[in-house]
């Protein structure tokens, strides 16, 4: 497989690239993965924030036509770790599965990202910051194919 994560800005506290750098070469044990990180434009008003930010992910889906994107939005609908699991093993080919997974910038997608035909999931009813979300994100991909290979690590 091939799993990407499209994200904004870097890791820049030693203790989160360490946890993410750990999911990352398990996670590289099941799948090709790499974090895309965007710049992330600040400005005065959250909603120019949420345009000017989601028209710079669908440029960049652009190159990237062929991978099933999964849109992660707090107030989409929350999913359980199995089901995860689930969309991450059914998609198309498997193994030849190109996945993508997009984190959204401080203030979140626009209306028009959130229009556009993507799997819209959430991991839960609490909003994360993106940097302590990416790690989540990245030990649920992990996990996810723990449940797959029916390995022993979930509980
Ligand atoms: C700081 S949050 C954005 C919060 C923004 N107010 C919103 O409502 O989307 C940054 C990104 O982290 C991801 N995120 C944070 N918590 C999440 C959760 N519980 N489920 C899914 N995605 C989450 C989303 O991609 C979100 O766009």
């Amino acid at each position: 497989m091939d799993i990407k994560i499209l994200c904004f800005g870097s890791l820049d506290k030693d203790f989160f690239i360490k946890s993410f750098n750990e999911y990352q070469s398990r996670i590289k044990n099941y799948s090709k993965f790499e974090v895309i990180e965007l710049k992330e434009e600040f400005n005065k008003e959250d909603e120019n924030n949420k345009i000017i930010n989601s028209k710079a992910i669908l440029e960049k889906l652009k190159s990237y036509s062929e991978y099933e994107i999964i849109c992660l939005n707090v107030n989409s609908k929350i999913i359980s770790s199995e089901e995860l699991a689930n969309i991450i093993k059914t998609n198309k080919n498997f193994k030849k599965a190109k996945l993508l997974f997009l984190i959204g910038p401080s203030d979140g997608f626009s209306k028009e990202l959130l229009e556009q035909k993507f799997t819209k999931i959430s991991l839960g009813n609490i909003t994360l910051p993106y940097q302590l979300f990416r790690i989540i994100l990245a030990e649920q991909i992990y996990r996810s194919f723990k449940i797959i290979k029916n390995e022993k690590y979930h509980k």
